[in-house]
């Protein structure tokens, strides 16, 4: 087991011939350097490349303090965003927390539980949650880049409204975390107004990239993760993305895997994971090469299954169905929990011949079985390997994804940094809503309904 992230393609050699590989290594070296130099299309928004090494020290201690706050006076944190501004921080509480975080009690949690809003228009959900909150004191941590941001907007009334009542305005605004942009938007403004504690999006640094910002940190310091871990880790990954040749380089390898594949059919990559708590990281991918990639037309969908679960819902299409799928399976090497099995005096489940193996053994046979089964079924295999569930590992795991991202965009001769296409629904919705400003639209589209 190497003692970091890995990328291996060895399943796949069946797919990929040597010579795309090195015509590949090509395309993906000046690829790299135009992420690197900043020259490529977007490098106003690079700036997350460096953030490992070079992120503002004041605001990190500032984060931890606020963090700090928020578990000694408060039960609840709730953790308002969309997107960008919330799925890193999922995917980091949910991948190193307990899983079970929110249910089990404080003294093996030792954190407020976290819970997530604002990521849906949910009446039902919104409600459900001021249930789940009740009297209990609470923080709210509301993070928008933009600061204008519909759904995110909309929970944020609602729980400030319930904050002021329970605590005053005054109080209630020391119990309010903003994460915008420094200057611009209308939450920029609200804390401004209402002295909110606030903390910066940086400028460069888009919400799918943000997770090591404020945005991710806040939350993820909350439910108690050494984010100098994180941070550690990512810087670790920016080392071997910075400074390894395409040999050495499991981010650059694994952009150039995936454009290969592309350009054979592959038309969607599956993400899979064999352990629930990465069930979240699979979505905080899905949105970072989703909104990244799919653009002008082109793009790999990306998809995700939790296994072995979804092999008994969409194994039969992975291993059967239209052959447009590659898959890249997440192998956390270590369990960080082991049972081993029992035998029985009567062998009445006919599982004795399991006696003394592990659970997490199973699981990885199952893993290795369904690899090479779907490998017979022509869907190559990629596996990105995690040594453990460690805070380290996670920072790595990101800043993997996110170079790889990077440099997979400019392979596909897309702008990797912005994301046109996600205005359409907007107009829409504020036009349907009845938003000044979209008198015309707004009859159109009445017609139509
Ligand atoms: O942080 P904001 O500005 O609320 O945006 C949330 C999300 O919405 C998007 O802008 C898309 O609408 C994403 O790119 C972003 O992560």
């Amino acid at each position: 087991m190497a003692n970091k992230v890995t990328f291996d393609y060895s399943k796949a050699t069946g797919f990929i011939q040597e010579h795309e590989m090195q015509y590949m290594s090509e395309l993906a070296a000046q690829a790299k350097d135009k992420l690197v130099s900043k020259s490529g299309a977007g490098n106003d928004f690079v700036g997350w490349v460096d953030l490992p090494v070079d992120y503002d020290k004041e605001e990190f201690a500032r984060i931890q303090k606020a963090a700090d706050k928020i578990r000694e006076d408060s039960e609840v944190l709730l953790v308002i965003g969309i997107g960008g501004s919330y799925l890193g921080a999922r995917a980091a509480i949910e991948f190193l927390g307990h899983s079970f975080a929110n249910v089990v009690s404080k003294d093996v949690r030792k954190s407020p539980e976290i819970y997530f809003v604002g990521n849906s228009i949910s009446s039902t959900y919104i409600s459900d949650l001021i249930e789940v909150v009740g009297d209990r004191d609470f923080s709210i941590n509301m993070i928008s880049k933009s600061g204008t941001t519909t759904e995110p907007a909309i929970a944020f009334r609602v729980f400030k409204e319930i904050l002021e009542k329970k605590y005053g305005k005054e109080e209630a605004s020391k119990r309010i975390y903003a994460t915008t942009d420094k200057a611009r938007g209308a939450l920029k403004n609200l804390a401004t107004e209402e002295g909110y504690e606030s903390f910066v999006v940086p400028d460069d640094v888009g919400g799918r990239f943000s997770v090591l910002t404020a945005v991710g940190l806040l939350p993820i310091a909350v439910s108690g993760v050494d984010i100098n871990e994180l941070m550690e880790g990512a810087a670790a990954g920016r080392k071997a993305a910075l400074e390894n040749d395409f040999a050495e380089n499991d981010a650059m390898q694994y952009a150039a895997v995936r454009n290969i594949l592309l350009r054979k059919g592959k038309t969607v990559e599956v993400l899979a994971n064999y352990e629930p708590s990465l069930h979240y990281v699979s979505e905080w991918w899905k949105q970072l090469y989703g909104e990244s990639e799919g653009k002008d037309q082109k793009g790999i969908f990306p998809a995700s299954v939790d296994l072995t679960t979804d092999l008994h819902s969409m194994g039969q299409f992975i291993q059967d169905g239209n052959r447009i799928l590659f898959e890249t399976v997440l192998n956390v090497e270590k369990s960080r929990a082991e049972i081993v099995m029992n035998e029985e005096p009567v062998d009445l489940d006919g599982l004795n011949y399991l006696k003394g193996k592990t659970v997490d053994f199973i699981n990885k046979s199952a893993m290795n079985g369904t690899i090479l089964a779907h490998t017979d079924g022509n869907v190559p295999n990629l596996m990105v390997k995690i040594p453990e569930q460690s805070a380290f590992y996670l920072g790595q795991l990101f800043y993997f994804f996110e170079f790889a991202c990077g440099v997979s965009g400019y392979l596909l001769g897309v702008n990797p940094f912005n994301q046109p296409g996600v205005e359409s629904y907007k107009r829409n919705m504020f036009a349907l809503l009845g938003k000044p400003g979209y008198e015309e639209e707004r009859e159109a589209l009445l017609k139509r309904l």
